[in-house]
């Protein structure tokens, strides 16, 4: 280990990996969010403008910083009202997540699967276009336009006579909640990802549009080509004839494997996660570690507080300090020296008295990451004494 790295591991504390922790998991969550959503033109321009602030203030230009620091805000603002539906669907995936443990919205049924298998075999044979939406444990509603209430039992007989192309609902969804078929003849919000939807046409893109906004997932026979393709998470992809059966069984949460799969999916997007803690540490390493300790000196006010009333302090009396701090550079950015003061209490007097004070022990305002080396002066004394009478004024003699 060279001498650097060395004096990284040794300086380190807990806060800071606490603070690279944090970052980390932003940066993943923005990596994830910019792989699946956002176009490639959006991550490029995120990619440059990061590139361009680091530039700016790894060079000290100031300028170009001071353009990203008083932009930053509007910029934030834009990105909310922009990606707002990203954003809450962000927030309620992470309210339903597993770590939020709610009611399975798939209850546990050989039947259930197996008809639903069946079913979605049968109509790839004949080429039915069908679509069919199995909700995850995000609110769907709001994503879902028009449709029929049904709430009938999910039969073999049915879904197909519903898909049937002669059939006057057989356009748009079927939502299965449940185990019952809910609604049909739904509407669901249209893909704009061409690239994922590749051949497929609005059915296609249809499934594609409803996965992107929630975790549903919604199964589509094409008309065209006989196929099955499941659309879950942002993604879309073909199944083989043999894989319906286990996918449907994984999702009604009856396959063994189920948690074991899970489990063993903690090596999912490794490759993000460590790009998300490398860029972190890096991060840290150029804004906010410096081994070098640099000393700052500053004026700071002194108050005298409680002074009772009919009382006054003798002038000429203390009214400024120099402190002078010591700390690394980006740790000086906590600072607030404006608000930093050295506040003495006066409190109660019984007669004209001499007042000490520390002043290092009444600096108040300081960050715990910045240490005092020396202030001057290092104790402040007053006298108090009760306020004078006016003096009574002397009119002119009387004649
Ligand atoms: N927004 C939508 N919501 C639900 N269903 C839709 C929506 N838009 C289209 N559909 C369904 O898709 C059908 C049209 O499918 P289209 O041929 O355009 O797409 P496709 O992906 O090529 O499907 P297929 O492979 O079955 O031909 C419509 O008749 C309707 O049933």
């Amino acid at each position: 280990m060279n001498a650097f790295a060395s004096r990284v591991v040794e300086q380190i504390r807990l806060s800071d990996l606490l603070d690279i922790g944090i970052i980390a998991l932003l940066l993943y969550v923005t990596f994830v969010w910019l792989r699946a959503r956002a176009s490639r033109s959006l991550g490029l321009i995120a990619v440059g403008l990061a590139g361009v602030f680091l530039l700016a203030r790894w060079l000290d230009l100031y300028l170009t910083s001071m353009v990203f620091h008083y932009g930053a805000m509007g910029i934030l603002l834009a990105l909310v009202v922009v990606f707002q539906h990203d954003i809450r669907h962000g927030f309620e995936r992470l309210t339903t997540s597993r770590w939020f443990p709610g009611p399975s919205p798939y209850p546990p049924s050989q039947n259930l699967s197996d008809t639903l298998g069946e079913t979605i075999r049968e109509m790839a044979q004949k080429q039915m276009g069908a679509l069919i939406i199995l909700p995850g444990r995000e609110p769907l509603d709001r994503h879902l336009h028009g449709g029929v209430a049904v709430d009938a039992t999910l039969s073999y007989p049915l879904l197909l006579s519903i898909f049937h192309s002669q059939s006057p609902g057989h356009d748009g969804a079927v939502l299965i909640e449940q185990g019952r078929i809910a609604r049909l003849g739904i509407h669901l919000p249209l893909s704009a990802d061409l690239s994922r939807i590749r051949s497929g046409g609005t059915r296609h893109a249809a499934a594609l549009g409803l996965a992107e906004c929630c975790d549903a997932t919604v199964w589509v026979v094409s008309e065209e080509r006989g196929t099955v393709s499941i659309a879950h998470d942002g993604e879309l992809s073909i199944l083989e004839p043999s894989a319906i059966g286990p996918r449907l069984r994984d999702y009604f949460g009856q396959q063994d494997g189920v948690q074991s799969r899970r489990n063993g999916n903690w090596h999912k997007g490794m490759v993000t996660k460590l790009a998300a803690v490398a860029c972190a540490f890096s991060l840290w390493i150029l804004f906010a570690y410096q081994a070098d300790t640099v000393q700052r000196t500053f004026v700071v006010p002194i108050e005298y507080r409680n002074l009772p009333e009919g009382w006054e302090i003798v002038e000429p009396k203390s009214i400024f300090a120099e402190v002078t701090l010591s700390g690394s550079d980006p740790k000086f950015t906590l600072l607030r020296p404006e608000e930093m003061m050295i506040s003495l209490e006066v409190g109660e007097i019984r007669g004209r008295s001499m007042l000490r004070w520390e002043t290092q022990s009444n600096l108040k305002n300081l960050p715990s990451e910045l240490s005092v080396e020396q202030i001057a002066p290092p104790a402040v004394a007053v006298t108090v004494r009760k306020k004078l009478a006016p003096k009574s004024a002397v009119g002119p003699a009387s004649p």
